[in-house]
């Protein structure tokens, strides 16, 4: 597949296929589906089936189109669009086509359509339906897909794939029901039949409705079995009066009407609509409908439920600061009026970054327009939520444990342009709004926007680009931007909107680092536990009636399990990985494949040492906690204890009732949180990534620390923050206790700069996986070798070497990177390789553009 040559557009430079059915010739046309074969062998029971029950009117509409399907294939194929679909398929939709040598029948999207082809038309394969309605994809998404699969070196069909949700693509939440509808004789029937009752009851005949078009936009017929009357008798004579009173109801209805309901109103049974089936006045249309929540028909609006909290009116809106006001009034003309811009507001934890983004929301709210908010999935927690409900009526919330009935309802709603602010994770940069004015890009530093699984987009950077794509304002807001971010602010191609104060004045809080090498371990207590300023700090924090937030950023009880005797590590049997004890489950556990089994009795190794059970866990860590404040209430969150998005709102809200003194758990605690009673936060262990073989370790220690200082002293009374640390002395650390993020990052680029790191360089990275180590490695090295054979000047190439985590479940992993000082050289080294090469049985290759994770 895929080897005839031609382009797609972007990456693919060629392809310039027209987007609408205008006349114009598709430049390149795109390439017929391979291998060719006459489409009249096409052997699919739906080809040539009799779908339209429209007379045949001359034709109009393009007719060829250009379809992608999600495959790694860099084709578009050009189909034949059949007669009966000529003027309504249109770029977009998802249709249904014959692929491949066995022309199995594969779903791909619609990009282009053409009037004309270079192609011999009688060798194109025909389409055999559309999958949808109405199109799924507008053309700014296909511009942005297209973008996508340029950038991310991925096929152009697995981009649109990604964009569009399961549920909508399952239509889930609705289903097909069949409804009868009159046919032409059927129709004319029914008209005798009224003339004949108006003549017996003396009144004046109905004058003949124009014949409707039986089939609206969600409407196909499926049975047409009009085997018309070849009888000579006058059908009118044969009708008996059930079958009449059933034609009559159904020309009376203004729709087609379901079996039961039709036999309800002409008060008939089943055989009388059976019996006008079989003669040909009765038809059954498909159509689709909810089986939840409000119904939608056809492209009709729905309107959503209210949310839950009604909106508070008059609203109450905090007067905003000078920082505030100063920051919106830098955006309001492409607030008010449009056009591109990318803002990146960088404001201290607690400055107030929220309200400016409600504020700069209501601004195009109110001039008709939408706007999508992105958050990180952990900061969407009921309090953001409950923010935006309060602001705006109507609020569609995308989070990823949405079902797909869900889902489906809020794409349609959105689609329908009857919600004004989409918030969500990741993919709700893809929300299909009509008229977009907004997008914000909460904690834009968040490597959680990155996706890592085929496209592996980064949904920052693509809102980016669909910014620019429909002239809109982009807003980044961080109080600790990515470097990237930062530097393209230095670059001006960002505008840099500094908040550099916390909202009434308020401080931020005095951070104390302790270093840990020189608390001396207790007897009793967990090295690397609560050292004994934390515990004298909590201790005055709770007398004060204060709350405390302890982050420990490793989940379990010991987090290490080795033989003090021949040094063995407890490793995981499917990957490179230690094993974690979680002791009330009484396993060790890995938490890469999450396989758990019962911890050994014995070092497995030599048979003879007692294992040693190392290192504190959040597990632990609550057990300490309790055991040092027992008649405090101690809350733990991690992924262990919040199985559930319900119980992860009642801790958040009985924390917030103060009912919970002190909330310990992972990263989930340190981010986003707004709390004014907390006046402690400690760190438990700040190294917990600094030491990750992934240049941007630093900075993600920067980030976290920084983020979770933020979350005390945001009320009237003042907080303080405990580090402990093992590298007192590391930048990260020592920036981060400052809250001076302007120093972190200048003595952080150099060093970048140096090794050509982003943001100076851009980084693709290869991962090959799979069963057997020596193939997986061979194949990388002979990719490797390919790229370095084509020598595109620029490109520098590191690799293969075994990934820092060598084998995930089994599967072995290799990686590999290429730099270059920019993104293009590193794409035309690339290109080739999507859809070109074919990795062994077994094994994948993995193509990151821009990576976040180097694990
Ligand atoms: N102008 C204002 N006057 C009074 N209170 C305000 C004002 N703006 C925001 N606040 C309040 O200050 C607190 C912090 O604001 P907000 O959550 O918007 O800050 P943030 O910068 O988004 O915080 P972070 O990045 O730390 O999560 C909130 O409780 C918010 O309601
Ligand atoms: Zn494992």
């Amino acid at each position: 597949m895929g080897v005839e040559g031609g382009d797609l557009g972007g990456l693919f430079p060629g392809w310039r296929g027209s987007r609408t059915s205008s006349h114009r010739r598709a430049g390149c046309p795109p390439r017929r589906p391979t291998p060719v074969s006459d489409s009249r062998h096409v052997k699919d029971p739906t080809v040539g089936r009799k779908e339209d029950h429209e007379e045949p009117s001359e034709v109009e509409g393009p007719a060829f189109a250009g379809v992608v399907f999600n495959r790694p294939l860099d084709t578009v194929f050009t189909y034949r669009v059949p007669t009966r679909l000529r003027g309504r398929l249109q770029p977009g939709h998802r249709v249904k086509a014959p692929l491949g040598r066995g022309n199995a029948a594969a779903i791909g999207y619609v990009v282009s359509t053409a009037e004309e082809t270079h192609l011999d038309a009688r060798r194109l394969k025909e389409i055999i339906e559309l999958v949808d309605d109405v199109p799924l994809i507008d053309t700014t998404m296909l511009d942005l897909t297209r973008w996508m699969a340029g950038y991310y070196l991925c096929s152009w069909g697995q981009a649109l794939d990604a964009v569009v949700p399961a549920g909508v693509k399952k239509q889930a939440g609705t289903r097909l029901r069949s409804l009868l509808t009159l046919t032409e004789t059927g129709r004319a029937l029914a008209e005798r039949l009224q003339v004949r009752e108006a003549l017996a009851n003396d009144q004046p005949p109905p004058t003949h409705r124009p014949r409707r078009r039986g089939s609206g936009p969600s409407t196909s017929i499926i049975d047409t079995s009009s085997s018309h009357q070849t009888t000579s008798e006058d059908p009118l004579l044969k009708v008996t009066p059930k079958q009449a009173a059933a034609l009559l109801t159904l020309a009376g209805s203004n729709e087609p009407l379901s079996l039961v309901d039709l036999c309800r109103l002409a008060e008939c049974g089943a055989s009388a609509i059976a019996a006008l089936k079989k003669s040909g006045y009765l038809a059954v249309v498909m159509r689709r409908g909810d089986t939840l929540g409000p119904s939608s028909e056809g492209d009709k609006v729905v309107v959503p439920p209210p949310s839950p909290d009604p909106p508070a009116n008059p609203v109450s809106r905090p007067l905003l600061t000078p920082e505030q006001t100063a920051t919106l009034e830098a955006m309001a003309p492409r607030l008010e009026s449009g056009g591109f811009a990318t803002f990146l507001l960088h404001g201290v934890t607690g400055s107030g970054k929220t309200e400016v983004y409600l504020s700069a929301i209501e601004r195009v709210v109110a001039r008709g327009r939408e706007a999508i908010v992105l958050v990180p999935e952990i900061s969407l927690t009921p309090q953001t939520i409950r923010r935006f409900r309060r602001r705006f009526d109507r609020v569609a919330v995308l989070h990823s444990h949405l079902g797909d009935a869900e889902r489906h309802r809020h794409w349609r709603d959105i689609a329908s342009g009857a919600i004004q602010v989409v918030v969500g994770a990741r993919s709700a940069i893809f929300a299909p709004t009509r008229k977009l004015g907004l997008i914000v890009i909460d904690e834009e530093h968040e490597t959680t926007f990155k996706q890592e699984t085929v496209p592996r987009y980064h949904a920052r950077d693509v809102a980016v680009k669909r910014g620019q794509l429909e002239g809109v304002p982009v807003i980044l807001g961080s109080a600790t931007p990515s470097l990237e971010s930062w530097r393209n602010a230095q670059l001006g191609r960002y505008t840099y909107l500094e908040m550099s104060n916390r909202v009434e004045s308020r401080p931020l809080p005095p951070v104390t680092i302790i270093d840990m090498r020189h608390e001396k371990p207790e007897p009793g207590r967990a090295p690397g536990g609560l050292s004994a300023p934390l515990r004298d700090a909590m201790r005055r924090a709770l007398n004060d009636d204060g709350q405390v937030i302890l982050l420990l950023n490793r989940r379990g009880f010991h987090t290490y399990i080795h033989c003090p005797r021949c040094g063995f590590v407890l490793k995981c049997d499917s990957c490179d990985v230690a094993l974690t004890h979680h002791k009330t489950r009484g396993k060790v556990v890995c938490h890469t494949c999450d396989a758990e089994r019962d911890p050994p009795p014995i070092c497995p190794e030599c048979q003879g040492g007692r294992l040693s059970y190392m290192g504190i866990g959040t597990e632990r860590l609550e057990r300490e906690v309790k055991a040092e404040f027992g008649d405090r209430v101690v809350r733990r969150m991690d992924s262990d204890t919040m199985r559930s998005s319900a119980s992860y709102e009642q801790v958040l809200n009985s924390f917030k009732e103060g009912k919970i003194d002190i909330l310990l758990g992972t990263q989930m605690i340190a981010k986003g949180l707004d709390f004014p009673n907390v006046t402690l936060v400690g760190v438990i262990n700040a190294d917990t990534a600094l030491h990750l073989p992934d240049f941007r370790a630093r900075e993600r220690t920067f980030q976290l620390v920084a983020q979770v200082a933020g979350r005390t002293g945001r009320g009237q009374r003042e907080g303080r923050v405990l580090v402990q640390t093992y590298s007192p002395d590391d930048p990260a650390i020592v920036h981060a206790s400052m809250h001076d993020y302007v120093h972190f990052v200048e003595q952080e680029l150099p060093e970048r700069s140096i090794r050509g790191y982003p943001p100076y360089g851009r980084i693709v990275r290869l991962v090959a996986r799979g069963p057997e180590e020596q193939v997986v490695r061979g194949f990388l090295e002979q990719v490797l070798e390919a790229i370095r054979r084509r020598a595109v000047p620029g490109v520098a190439s590191m690799g293969p070497a075994p990934a820092p985590v060598a084998k995930i479940r089994d599967l072995y992993r290799y990686h590999a990177q290429l730099r270059a000082d920019t993104a293009k050289p590193l794409h035309e080294a690339l290109r080739w390789v999507v859809g070109e090469i074919t990795p062994p049985s077994g094994v994948e290759l993995a193509i990151d553009v821009d990576p976040v994770s180097m694990l």
